[in-house]
């Protein structure tokens, strides 16, 4: 069979692009070897997320304790399980659904390539004139004794009871957002991180404030502690580190990153260069090889690896090959979020590289003082800003219940370059959290 463009994966780096190229008239496949549309929809955020919608609203509540509520609403995890079956198991078909509406083909199985314009699936042939490598990454295994005893992030999001009792290795995003719910639902939590703090991309202070109130709801953090042995007696696992620690729990899990999947695809025999932290593409998102292009989680890139920035490489990828854009990939400011209990979100310059730097200058507005009265008594609610020499808002760092949705109000501040003329012109609906915002950042900027 012979297509113009085929996607090998499903997810968002490959079906936002397979529809443009399609409804522009393209004969496009995707190649799957799993489920269709990826880790995101079925093993990833949306997954994450609704599992933590009762987390948050305990959370909430808990803002109120002492000032007029208690917190007297548990989590029934073995009813939420069902009820993320219930709402995340039919998407993948739901998704082929629409996929068949523009006459995409989904071919399922593990594809590898023959040669640079031939691949195999299931014995099956196919060849194209263009390649989107969009294989994602899957979970990092720990090269360590006893690493076959520990569970992944698929595991924690379909158990299906909360381990009374679990150890996260690795306080990075999943680790401190399965902690955040694993608590809320009832479990003793320990992460065991080799750094000597969590969340290395986020805001130092609010970063180290996050683990201070995570700790005070009874979750153990130990850090500076780099794992080198996990056994098991009975029904008890014990993770050792190379600092002489032990920690003990009815449940280990895996969370210290994940890998590309760039195995077993014969990728080196065609020419497509990859390393250790996917493969390599030009400022055109064409691999080594000039036909056969690469998206998404699989890249080897120093933009995060989110869900966002997968679709917009897709697009970027689509427009290149339909013909409307020559320009190299120019991504906007890309905000993160880190949902655990408060959340924290980033965009742009980091205060970190703010702090190295004569070009900016960072402020904090204290959100929670000024804005409590529209943020549910959310007393944690913070923002560092980052501003350029013109005084534009070039980057933020926040942290508190509203932060996700605060982030995403600070995007075309940030991508528009707007000035306190421009926000003075916008009228926003009041008394939310997404008004004070720019009323407060109106008074920093030119
Ligand atoms: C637990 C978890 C929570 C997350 N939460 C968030 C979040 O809150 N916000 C956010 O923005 N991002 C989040 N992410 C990251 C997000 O899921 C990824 O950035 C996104 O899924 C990347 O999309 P992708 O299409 O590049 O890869 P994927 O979605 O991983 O898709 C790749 C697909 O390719 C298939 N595949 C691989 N090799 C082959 C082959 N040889 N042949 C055929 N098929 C193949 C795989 O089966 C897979 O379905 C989370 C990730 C995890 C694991
Ligand atoms: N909210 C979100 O956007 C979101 C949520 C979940 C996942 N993700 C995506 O998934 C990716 C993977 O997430 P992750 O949390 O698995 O990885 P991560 O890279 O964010 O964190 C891994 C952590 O494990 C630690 N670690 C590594 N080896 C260790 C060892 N031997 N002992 C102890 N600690 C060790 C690292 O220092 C790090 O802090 C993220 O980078 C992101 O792209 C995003």
């Amino acid at each position: 069979m012979k297509y113009d463009v085929i996607f090998i994966g499903s997810g968002h780096a490959a079906w936002h692009g397979a529809q443009e190229l399609a409804r522009a008239g393209k004969r496009v496949a995707l190649i799957e070897q799993e489920k269709v549309s990826g880790t995101c929809t079925n093993f990833g955020c949306n997954a994450k997320i609704l599992l933590d919608g009762p987390a948050e609203l305990l959370h909430h509540l808990h803002n109120y304790h002492g000032i007029g509520m208690n917190d007297a609403v548990n989590i029934v995890w073995p009813e939420l399980m069902a009820y993320k079956h219930q709402v995340i198991d039919p998407m993948d078909e739901a998704m082929a659904q629409i996929l068949a509406v523009d006459d995409i083909d989904i071919i399922f199985g593990h594809a590898s390539f023959v040669d640079a314009h031939t691949i195999t699936v299931n014995d099956d042939t196919y060849t194209a004139d263009n390649f989107v490598l969009a294989m994602g990454q899957r979970p990092a295994k720990l090269p360590v004794t006893g690493t076959e005893l520990t569970h992944d992030s698929k595991d924690f999001l379909d158990l299906p009871e909360m381990p009374k009792s679990m150890i996260m290795i690795g306080a990075g995003f999943i680790g401190m957002e399965f902690a955040s719910i694993a608590q809320a639902a009832g479990s003793d939590v320990t992460i065991v991180e080799y750094a000597d703090r969590a969340l290395a991309n986020f805001d130092a202070d609010y970063t180290n404030r996050v683990v201070e109130l995570m700790t005070a709801k009874g979750i153990k953090f130990a850090f500076n502690n780099a794992v080198e042995q996990i056994s098991q007696d009975g029904d008890v696992f014990s993770v050792k580190t190379a600092q002489g620690n032990t920690f003990q729990a009815d449940m280990v899990f895996d969370t210290t990153g994940r890998v590309p999947n760039t195995d077993d695809m014969n990728l080196a025999s065609i020419g497509v260069e990859t390393n250790r932290g996917g493969v390599v593409v030009n400022d055109h998102m064409q691999t080594s090889v000039a036909h056969i292009y690469a998206s998404g989680d699989v890249v080897a890139k120093t933009t995060p690896r989110l869900t966002p920035t997968a679709t917009f490489e897709s697009l970027y990828i689509a427009d290149v090959l339909l013909g409307q854009t020559t320009a190299a990939i120019a991504y906007p400011a890309v905000p993160s979020v880190t949902f655990t209990l408060p959340r924290m979100a980033q965009i742009g310059v980091s205060t970190a590289e703010a702090a190295d730097s004569d070009e900016y200058n960072v402020y904090d507005i204290n959100f929670a003082q000024l804005g409590m009265f529209a943020s549910h008594h959310d007393t944690e609610a913070k923002v560092k800003i980052v501003l350029n020499q013109q005084k534009q808002l070039v980057g933020a760092a926040l942290i508190g219940d509203a932060a996700p949705e605060l982030v995403n109000t600070l995007v075309p501040i940030i991508n528009h370059k707007y000035t306190k003329a421009d926000l003075n012109k916008t009228i926003y609906a009041f008394p939310t959290p997404s008004a004070m915002l720019p009323m407060l950042l109106a008074n920093f900027l030119a």
